[in-house]
């Protein structure tokens, strides 16, 4: 049974779902240096963002193969390390919006009503009402800096609530604003006109202090900001300053640059209009269901050699789009295997045509796949789908890419040629039915073959005898021939020839094949 590590709370129908398949340890109190030491049992790890997967950390999970995290971010995952490792890294694009959203809008009318501070003020004995006259929302403008699937959701709830709402999204087209009944505007525009300001966006390092001193000083005068997003995006020294002189009016922070927040940080000290909660915004029910249902199912089907529905590192492999192109992508990693092991030496260039129905299809996953089959005597089971690309790329591979939908002998077939130190060679393949994969020429000889684990392949010149001395020399070795395919474009001119074996070529029969006379070349392949 395989092993998963599940470091952070998560919901039990999570358990229960990983327990189908695997042995899971829940150890939620692990410290940096504990995670480092217990990793490499591991086949798979499942957190929130309490763990902090590092360098150092995702390293260390050697065995590991995928990387599940419960909500939307991934960034305390080192995602590159996973991807450079081959580690799938999977998480819940859609499980937590609504909690984050719902959070969003509650700080907000906290913010203007002093919600949590009249609480505690009531609570505290006192019956104070002078100090918590609040502001209405209604009417006032709402800037919402990214406008993805929270954004959206916090959009239409204050539209609901009478708010005007601008958005600064870079990313984002205007139909799709329009849409949402939003305003998309510049940056600096939202920040002038807004009365409230509320983040939705991701820690990248063009967010980072997004909201530093010099924007806060073009915002209005008694803005008040939300920031559920991440911490770091805002600068938590300039906001304090800023709340400190009466420029910002309120501030609600669900994230920090640090988490834990510091038991010292001076958010802590300041006064009513400022309302901090640790890290809440998927914690709710609904969202904790939903996020461990979508990733342990995902760590479940990795486990099980299938696709995981929301990899941030593998682009394009959905397992719709797998399921359409699996037979396909068997085809271009047995094509990519062929080719790499008849170029022999160094690839520079892999050219991969996709002919047919198969031209209109998403591509990505077809180039990963014959990419990862060219790897894969080098590399053996290092390379996946994950890291094929770029395992390809740090070897200075190029690949281009072509399409051409007309149907020539099948109704789709995928070309690859590459070029490398030793010369050029290729490859063609198609499927036979539905599934069934044949390789269809090589090196522009027609040829018709079943690939099986043991092939050996020879480039001859067509002429009689040649056939039986090869077949001679291979039954003196007692290797058995299954079957035999010869391709050759004119009679008595040059030739391939592709033999099906049962057993390994012993070493040195390559040697005595190469040296029959009209034969030119000749190859041992095992796929
Ligand atoms: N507090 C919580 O518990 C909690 C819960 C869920 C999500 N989150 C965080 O909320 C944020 C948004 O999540 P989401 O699910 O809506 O993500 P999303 O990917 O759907 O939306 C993010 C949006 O930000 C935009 N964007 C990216 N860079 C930008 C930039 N430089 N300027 C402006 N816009 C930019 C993108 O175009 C996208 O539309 C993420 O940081 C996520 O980690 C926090
Ligand atoms: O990115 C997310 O999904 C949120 O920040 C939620 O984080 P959590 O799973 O630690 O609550």
């Amino acid at each position: 049974m395989p092993k998963v590590l599940v470091s952070d709370p998560i919901d039990q129908v999570g358990i229960d779902i990983l327990s189908q398949v695997a042995t899971v340890d829940v150890k939620t109190t692990l410290s940096p240096e504990e995670l480092i030491q217990v990793l490499p049992e591991y086949d798979a790890i499942m957190i929130r963002s309490g763990t902090k997967l590092t360098k150092e950390a995702v390293e260390a999970g050697k065995n590991l193969k995928i990387i599940g995290r419960a909500g939307v971010g991934v960034d305390n995952v080192d995602v590159p390390t996973a991807t450079r490792m081959g580690i799938v890294v999977v998480n819940s694009p859609e499980g937590n919006t609504i909690a984050a959203a719902e959070h969003t809008i509650a700080m907000m009318m906290s913010l203007s009503r002093f919600i949590p501070a009249a609480n505690a003020s009531l609570k505290g004995g006192k019956w104070d009402r002078k100090s918590f006259t609040g502001v209405e929302v209604y009417k006032k403008t709402l800037g919402i800096l990214g406008l993805g699937k929270i954004g959206s959701h916090v959009a239409s709830v204050a539209k609901a609530l009478g708010m005007r709402i601008f958005a600064y999204d870079p990313f984002l087209t205007t139909e799709r604003a329009e849409k949402l009944g939003v305003n998309l505007v510049e940056l600096e525009i939202l920040l002038r006109e807004a009365d409230y300001i509320t983040l939705h966006l991701p820690k990248t390092k063009d967010t980072h202090h997004l909201i530093n001193a010099d924007r806060i000083t073009i915002m209005k005068d008694g803005v008040r900001i939300i920031n559920c997003a991440r911490g770091g995006i805002i600068d938590e020294v300039a906001i304090a300053e800023a709340i400190k002189s009466g420029k910002v009016a309120g501030i609600a922070l669900d994230v920090f640059e640090n988490e834990p927040l510091e038991a010292e940080s001076g958010l802590r000290e300041l006064g009513a209009n400022v309302i901090l909660t640790p890290h809440l915004g998927a914690s709710t029910e609904e969202a904790q269901t939903n996020v461990a249902v979508d990733v342990a199912e995902q760590i479940r089907d990795v486990l099980l050699g299938l696709p995981a529905r929301s990899a941030v590192n593998i682009p394009g492999l959905r397992p719709d789009v797998w399921q359409k192109l699996k037979p396909y992508l068997q085809l271009a990693e047995m094509l990519g295997n062929l080719v790499g092991q008849l170029a022999g030496g160094r690839v520079d260039n892999l050219d991969v045509k996709l002919q047919g129905e198969i031209a209109n299809s998403e591509s990505q996953p077809v180039v990963v796949a014959a990419l990862k089959g060219l790897l894969s005597p080098a590399l053996r089971e290092r390379v996946n789908f994950v890291n094929a690309s770029i395992e390809a790329k740090e070897r200075g591979i190029r690949v281009t890419e072509t399409r051409d939908p007309s149907v020539e002998d099948y109704s789709g077939s995928i070309h690859l040629t590459a070029h490398g130190s030793q010369g050029q060679q290729s490859v063609t393949g198609a499927l036979l039915g539905k599934s069934e994969i044949r390789i269809t020429s090589i090196n522009g000889f027609p040829i018709n073959v079943a690939p099986t684990h043991y092939m050996l392949l020879t480039l001859h010149r067509d002429m009689p005898g040649i056939i039986g001395r090869i077949g001679s020399l291979l039954g003196n070795f007692n290797v058995n021939i299954a079957s035999m395919q010869v391709g050759r474009r004119m009679v008595r001119g040059e030739a391939v020839m592709v033999l099906n074996i049962d057993d390994p070529l012993p070493s040195g029969l390559l040697d005595e094949i190469v040296h029959i006379q009209g034969v030119t070349d000749a190859f041992v392949v095992k796929l």
